[in-house]
């Protein structure tokens, strides 16, 4: 295991920010740690970068005991949403920076800056200066920087959250392909589940202070742990007193065992996806179900508001 946290505790005044968190973080393994907002996350990943202190419990990385060792002494990488550059140093310059604190010989450090700026693909703009970078480039600009020490753990904090959909992500499918580079044991704290899904290897499911369910994004998705991570990780809906994904429910035009029937309310197109809110017969009060499925699917049956349709679940979920 790369990092171990054993029974990590956090108040902050009055308040419980991490309660008894005990966690495997698998060695080359891409991990995020998810959650809503508030939950914990960059908490649990500042003590463990060393940024914090935890009232009690320990952190062991790389087989070493942390938890008091000072950030520095920790050999973890670290990058935030907001990149704090130094804004008078050159692209290279920037990512040189550790390496020239330790001191390595100059060729060495030119070799090592002009392989990482190869890496996050920012050979080019090594002369310019952070400002005229783009917050994507910024971003990549940091992770090269904290891979430059070689650190044994790279801890990332929502590294993309301040960037437009668009070049999130285009940063999430790269940070995954380097990461199939360079395989550093990567920690990662992101409050998008999409995002989470897309990129991860395991992932952490943080709220109010406490781990919910720990897995493979599979895992999570098919088998959650509770209707929380049921409802964090993808769209629900209520249907015959349970929670289901609203792709799992199948529209029916005749009558069919088990099936229930109901009204088309409301019908959206959104893609490839039509959205269907169905009133169930005899449920007038009740929110309608919302259900999810393909534009080929909803042509073949002719769906149209106002018609009568019958819904089944098609997978067992919880
Ligand atoms: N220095 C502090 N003093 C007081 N409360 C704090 C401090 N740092 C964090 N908190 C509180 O601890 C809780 C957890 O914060 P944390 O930043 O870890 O959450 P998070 O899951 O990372 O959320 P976000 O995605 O919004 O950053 C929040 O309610 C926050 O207000």
């Amino acid at each position: 295991m790369s990092i171990t946290v054993s029974g990590i505790n956090k108040n902050f005044g009055d308040f419980v920010a991490l309660q008894d968190i005990n966690l495997e973080i698998p060695s080359g393994q891409l991990t995020a740690l998810l959650g809503p907002s508030g939950g914990g996350k960059s908490t649990l990943l500042r003590i463990i970068a060393g940024l914090e202190n935890a009232d009690s419990g320990s952190i062991t990385i790389s087989g070493q005991e942390a938890t008091h060792l000072p950030a520095q002494k920790r050999n973890v990488g670290f990058v935030f949403q907001h990149y704090a550059a130094f804004k008078h140093m050159s692209v290279a310059k920037n990512i040189a920076f550790g390496l020239e604190i330790r001191k390595l010989p100059k060729a060495r450090i030119k070799e090592k800056v002009d392989s990482l700026l190869e890496l996050v693909h920012l050979t080019q703009f090594a002369d310019r200066l952070p400002a005229q970078l783009s917050g994507g480039q910024r971003q990549r600009m940091a992770l090269a920087r904290a891979l430059a020490i070689e650190p044994s753990v790279l801890l990332l904090d929502e590294p993309f959250g301040a960037l437009d959909a668009k070049v999130r992500k285009e940063l999430r499918d790269w940070l995954r392909r380097l990461h199939d580079e360079v395989h550093v044991t990567t920690l990662f704290v992101t409050h998008d589940q999409e995002e989470a899904l897309e990129v991860s290897d395991n992932i952490v499911v943080i709220n109010q202070g406490r781990v919910e369910q720990v897995g493979t994004p599979d895992e999570l998705y098919d088998q959650p742990a509770n209707d929380f991570v049921l409802g964090f990780l993808g769209p629900v809906t209520e249907f015959q007193g349970r929670l289901v994904r609203p792709h799992d429910l199948e529209v029916f035009r005749q009558e069919v065992p088990g099936a229930v029937a109901g009204r088309i309310a409301r019908s959206t197109r959104v893609g490839f996806e039509v959205r269907l809110e169905v009133e169930l017969n005899g449920s007038a009060d009740a929110a309608p179900v919302n259900v999810v499925v393909t534009r080929g699917e909803a042509r073949a049956l002719g769906l149209t508001v106002g018609d009568t349709v019958f819904l089944g679940l098609q997978a067992v979920l919880v």
